[in-house]
């Protein structure tokens, strides 16, 4: 699989090194050079297929060069060895497209898991990598997780302080070993812009092999185009045509993979892009200027994200698809708002959290009758227990992976968002 680097076409790495590097020249993401396409046929085959099965045919059209179709087999069965995705009907035609299953309670984990994978499979027994990685409180936990005792592996994970929920926080940052954690004084902008500073530095890139699992790694997005095909199997064949899927979005990775598993030749009718106050996109769909505000704090706090990085891949695909950007659909959803959608979903019997509701809100305003609804629900409602908790007036039982770290210290370090003094800790702490 060829990829060229969005900054510099001319840079052009295969598989393994867009994995291994993360981002390429001037903090350019990589994008795939050709996209396969599927023909009906294939696709109705590929629809008849278990999950792992079909997810390793879709994923060794990109990368077959590189690895053989039982090899790729096994990695995926490995990364994806949880609940996979599941359709719960909520309301007339919008059901909600569960993905919180995994171990960490979030979407993220499809993407880290099949990223460590990968890695672990082409990784020399002694070369040294860290993984440097940016959180708004999901990223976190998947990636701290999927590495988690890796051999010659060393995640480092920067958060902003106060600005995730507490149980996110103590998924990953409760660990220790070969993961450290570091509040970061400042947004999830800040510590992205520090993983993307340190890309550019030439000592950090050559000592500490440098890579991050956000998903400027391609090997991200690429696992989370799998389980559009599976929402796509799940759904009665009379709805293939008129399927509409309203994504929360914060970094813009889980519309991106939408995106491209359209590309490839799944059937789905529109994608609509929900945002919570942090509007850049939806501000820019509707006036050409892309002008990023300050990140503000809101109870979704995973998409507290004002600078998306995965914008230029969705604009390049619109541009080599011929697509036009006048068809995404994209707004932005208050808290208020977002809380009322909560209230109104538990009266009709569904348990939500903030991120998935937001997606259901702008979802319910924009469906048609003949529609079939899919609105995604990114992570687990327990995950946001004050904020739930708060809205419904309930109590929620937590799951055993989040009780059981409830009481663990955190090992936190905490830091101004000053990148010297990172580069300093990743110099140091090897
Ligand atoms: C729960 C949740 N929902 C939605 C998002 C937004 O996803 P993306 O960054 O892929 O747009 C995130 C974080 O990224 C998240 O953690
Ligand atoms: N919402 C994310 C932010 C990081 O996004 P990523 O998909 O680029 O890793 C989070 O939960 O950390």
């Amino acid at each position: 699989m060829k990829l060229y680097n969005l900054k510099d076409i001319n840079e052009e790495v295969n598989f393994l090194n867009a994995i291994k590097y993360g981002l390429g020249k001037k903090q350019g993401l990589f994008f795939p050079k050709y996209l396969p396409k599927f023909t009906p046929e294939t696709l109705k085959k590929l629809i008849q297929m278990d999950f792992i099965t079909r997810s390793t045919h879709i994923l060794s059209h990109f990368i077959s060069d590189e690895i053989s179709f039982v090899d790729l087999k096994k990695q995926i069965k490995k990364a994806f060895s949880f609940t996979k995705p599941i359709i719960v009907h909520v309301k007339k035609n919008i059901s909600c497209l569960e993905l919180f299953h995994g171990p960490t309670l979030a979407f993220k984990d499809f993407g880290a898991r099949f990223m460590a994978q990968m890695l672990s499979y082409w990784k020399k027994e002694n070369s040294i990598m860290t993984i440097l990685t940016a959180t708004s409180g999901d990223t976190g936990a998947a990636v701290a997780h999927a590495f988690y005792r890796m051999n010659n592996i060393r995640v480092v994970i920067l958060y902003p302080k106060g600005r995730i929920s507490t149980l996110q926080e103590k998924l990953f940052c409760t660990l220790g070993e070969n993961i450290h954690t570091i509040a970061i004084d400042g947004s999830f902008d800040d510590c992205q812009y520090l993983v993307k500073k340190s890309f550019n530095d030439k000592k950090l890139k050559k000592n500490i092999g440098l890579n991050s699992a956000n998903s400027i790694n391609i090997s991200r997005l690429l696992a989370q185009i799998c389980y559009y095909f599976e929402a796509f199997a799940l759904i009665p064949t009379d709805f293939h045509k008129n399927i509409v899927i309203s994504i929360p979005c914060g970094n813009f990775g889980n519309l991106t993979a939408g995106l491209i598993a359209k590309s490839l030749g799944l059937p789905i009718k529109s994608f609509i892009a929900a945002t919570n106050a942090n509007d850049t996109v939806p501000r820019f769909l509707k006036n050409g200027k892309w002008k990023p505000n300050k990140t503000i704090s809101t109870i979704s706090n995973a998409m507290d994200i004002s600078q998306p990085n995965n914008w230029p891949r969705v604009e390049e695909l619109f541009k080599r698809k011929k697509w036009n950007l006048k068809t995404l659909k994209s707004y932005s959803v208050s808290d208020k708002e977002t809380e009322r959608a909560i209230k109104k979903l538990y009266k009709i019997g569904y348990l939500s959290e903030p991120h998935a509701a937001i997606a259901y809100t702008i979802l319910k305003k924009n469906i048609k009758k003949e529609d079939f609804g899919l609105f995604l629900g990114t992570a687990h409602p327990s995950k946001f227990q004050d904020t739930v908790e708060k809205i419904l007036k309930i109590s929620l039982k937590l799951p055993i992976s989040l009780k059981s770290r409830v009481n663990l210290k955190n090992l936190s370090y905490h830091m101004k968002p000053d990148f010297l003094k990172l580069k300093e800790f990743l110099l140091k702490k090897i």
